[in-house]
């Protein structure tokens, strides 16, 4: 069958490739006409692992296609999905609407047929019925124009796996159509069906309100973990063994207990947020009061990593050369969006550090963000005289340095690992004073480059 999808960026390039690796026809639309020529060349214009074989495939078979024309779009399919972006509004909390209002009112005047609009983007709950009475106002078909809601719920970095294989699909009706909507999607998404996803109809409101309370359960966990990582910086304890034993209980589970530096990225921080002030307007606003607690708990990572920096440097930022490994705000991915790596790296800056960044994949991004970091082409380069090396995201390359690679590169031997994923014996079985969020001091601190004592302390 036939689809479009409004806006080609991380989710909506990646749901039209994967789209027409089903075998539906696709033609993906975007405002950005640099995009659609990248897209249309073959060429992913951000880094997601196995996205480019996708579109070439697609491309090459002319089952996927891209344009920048929203009456080419309208012309080609009746089934049109809504991915654009629905950022957090400045200085508010709630998400700023206005790419899926502009979507929705170029495209409803051309549409004189029937028609499905789908939103994919994450938004406030009653933003379907919303559009609904909105699209159908300015079709010239009218009524006959549908909204329903097929959140999203892919990973970056896994993007393509989530979208050929997710956990669930979940599509929000009015349930006072047709059924029209609920067709259509199962045939567009009938080899999932048949490969066991579980296919979960709901009405409109539900299906926007699963999308956001999904991310704030995963952001409550992480946050979860890092608050009982403060106690456990305090106390003594270690957070990673402490959450192995937890995860084992089969009704918490491992995943997302990962503590260390947050949750950054272009979702969970601003869905959490743009949640609550929606809680807010509709008179809930207690309901969601124990997210303002997540989201501070996850900044106070950040400036935990900060105040660790300045320990490793021996007491004082000024004047010191750190190395910060990792810009992404996850690995296998090239996005910053709210990355606490980056975050970090200002901050450092700030309280006088000569910083150098290094990120396998995000230094274009991170250069566009932070003009005036110092980027370094590789880990090593970053590393050069650096009195202490930060490791802010995982990616598998900065997992498997090996101390000896930095002997006599950096000027001190001091390690921070935001991530807790280095192994720690080893580092410091080869010399190095190793710090990381969430365990006690290392007690091997010792003089650094200045003859700075660094006092071992509990956290
Ligand atoms: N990135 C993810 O992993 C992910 C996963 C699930 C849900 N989401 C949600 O999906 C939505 C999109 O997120 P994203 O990360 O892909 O954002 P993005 O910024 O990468 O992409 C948005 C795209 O929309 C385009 N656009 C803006 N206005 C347009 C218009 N009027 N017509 C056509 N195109 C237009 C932009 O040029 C851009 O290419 C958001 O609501 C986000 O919360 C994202
Ligand atoms: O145990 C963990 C797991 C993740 N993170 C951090 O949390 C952030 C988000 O990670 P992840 O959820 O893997 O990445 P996203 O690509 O942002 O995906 C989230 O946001 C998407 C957009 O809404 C949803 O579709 C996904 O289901 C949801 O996982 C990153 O900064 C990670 O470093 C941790 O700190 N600890």
């Amino acid at each position: 069958m036939r689809c479009t999808v409004f806006g080609t960026g991380y989710l909506g390039a990646t749901h039209a490739a994967c789209m027409a690796e089903l075998g539906h026809e696709v033609l993906g639309v975007d405002i950005d006409e640099g995009k659609i020529a990248k897209l249309a060349s073959g060429e992913v214009p951000f880094y997601e692992p196995g996205l480019a074989d996708t579109l070439r495939r697609n491309l090459d078979s002319g089952r996927l296609r891209f344009t920048t024309s929203y009456a080419e779009a309208a012309a080609f399919a009746d089934l049109h999905f809504l991915g654009v972006g629905t950022p957090q509004k400045k200085g508010e909390y709630g998400a700023d609407l206005r790419h899926v209002h502009a979507v929705v009112d170029a495209l409803a005047p051309l549409l004189d047929r029937p028609a499905v609009i789908v939103g994919k983007s994450t938004v406030p709950v009653g933003t379907a019925a919303e559009l609904a009475v909105r699209a159908s106002g300015l079709a010239p078909a009218g009524d006959a124009v549908e909204v329903a809601w097929n959140p999203e719920f892919l990973r970056e970095g896994h993007a393509v796996v989530d979208t050929l294989r997710p956990d669930r699909v979940v599509v929000g009706v009015d349930p006072t159509r047709d059924g029209r909507a609920e067709a259509l999607l199962r045939e567009l998404y009938a080899d999932l069906i048949a490969a066991e996803v579980p296919f979960l109809l709901t009405d409109l409101p539900t299906a926007e309100l699963v999308k956001v309370s999904a991310n704030a359960f995963l952001a409550t966990k992480i946050s979860f973990i890092n608050a009982i990582s403060e106690v456990c910086e305090a106390a003594g304890a270690d957070v990673g063994a402490l959450a192995d034993a937890l995860g084992h209980d089969a009704r918490i589970g491992r995943r997302f207990l990962g503590a260390g530096l947050g949750f950054g990225g272009g979702c969970l921080p601003k869905d959490i947020r743009a949640f609550m002030a929606r809680a807010g307007e509709l008179g809930a606003n207690q309901a969601l009061m124990f997210l303002r607690e997540v989201d501070s708990i996850n900044m106070r990572r950040r400036t935990k990593m900060v105040e660790l920096a300045t320990r490793a440097v021996g007491g004082s930022l000024l004047g010191s050369t750190v190395a910060v490994l990792g810009a992404a705000f996850k690995p296998d991915s090239d996005d910053v969006r709210d990355s606490p790596a980056l975050n970090v790296a200002g901050m450092l800056q700030l309280h006088g550090a000569t910083v150098t960044v290094y990120d396998p994949k995000a230094m274009d991004n991170s250069r566009r963000l932070f003009p005036t970091l110092t980027y370094a082409t590789t880990a090593i380069e970053a590393c050069d005289g650096a009195d202490a090396v930060l490791l802010a995201t995982e990616w598998d390359e900065f997992r498997s340095l090996e101390p000896a690679d930095l002997d006599g590169v950096v000027r001190s031997r001091v390690i921070v690992d935001g991530r807790r994923c280095l192994a720690a014996d080893r580092w410091r079985a080869a010399g190095w004073t190793y710090f990381a969020l969430g365990s006690k001091a290392d007690g091997n601190e010792r003089a650094n480059r200045t003859g700075r004592v660094i006092t071992p302390a509990g956290n």
